[in-house]
């Protein structure tokens, strides 16, 4: 099978051919329906310290535009739903070709036009590789954005001037040492939902706390069209690198807000 991607004869509905899991009863993303959530008041605020990287790329990896550290620098994650530290991996990005689609979860069947995810592996493991494979949904713990279009974000704007340097699949850019990850972050971590779920692409383990913030971060309309122009594998735009909701099963779903 071609690898993996987001196309007819590769996208999520082939998935499952390589990854059986696809249809397992933990994965991601799916719809958060308000509805059906439940507030947990024992839900604390996440606590994200992230140090300055000396030393990261930014690439297109074909299927999405990460930005990647060559190695943990103590960068972490605690609080939250998390019983332990989280060692801080990479953060990516999925989009769509238009404002009405993008994002990978759902609001009551809502889509934003981009998602972002921070990605971090639990500390008890020796690599991340190994948290992915740890088994349970605690290897990992991927905070969500959406992302929706209004003021310019000044954070995320070093990352999206550097998107024309990795049109084309496989290429990467060094990312200035300045570059200042935290500022990404809202001030405080507090409304988000949370659910035991997967990664949203191959190899799809359900190892993943998902974390996702209700509040949207907001980007230009040019920093929109900058991710657009990204070019996938297939020398296709990259837009529309995002997997369809996923059936809940017996999973809840609960809230840190009222
Ligand atoms: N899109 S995502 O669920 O955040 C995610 C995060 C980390 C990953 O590592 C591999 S391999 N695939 C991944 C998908
Ligand atoms: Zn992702």
């Amino acid at each position: 099978m071609a690898p993996w991607g987001y196309e007819k004869d590769n996208g999520p509905a082939h998935w499952h051919k390589d990854c059986p899991i696809a249809n397992g009863k933990n994965q991601s993303p799916i719809d958060l329906i308000n509805g059906e959530v439940k507030y947990d008041s024992g839900l604390k605020p996440l606590t994200a310290k992230y140090v300055p990287f000396s030393d990261a790329k930014f690439l297109n990896n074909g299927h999405s535009v990460q930005f990647q550290p060559s190695a943990g620098n103590g960068s972490e994650l605690t609080g939250g739903p998390l019983a332990v530290k989280y060692n801080f991996e990479q953060f990516h990005f999925h989009w769509g070709n238009n404002d009405t689609e993008g994002s990978e979860h759902r609001v009551d069947g809502k889509m934003y036009p981009a998602e972002l995810h921070f990605v971090h592996w639990n500390s008890t493991n020796p690599s991340f590789k190994d948290a992915v494979g740890s088994g349970g949904p605690n290897g990992l713990a991927v905070l969500g954005f959406f992302l929706k279009v209004g003021a310019e974000n000044a954070a995320l704007k070093p990352i999206t001037d550097l998107i024309p340097k990795v049109k084309d699949a496989g290429t990467s850019v060094t990312v200035p040492s300045n570059f200042d990850m935290q500022a990404i972050l809202p001030a405080t971590l507090t409304d988000y939902y949370t659910y035991d779920g997967s990664l949203t692409t191959p190899p799809l383990a359900e190892c993943v706390k998902w974390i996702v913030f209700k509040q949207p971060l907001e980007v230009s309309a040019a920093q929109m069209e900058a991710f657009r122009s990204v070019i996938n594998r297939d020398g296709k735009p990259m837009g529309g690198n995002y997997r369809p909701p996923c059936p809940l099963h017996d999973r809840a779903v609960k809230t840190s807000f009222k």
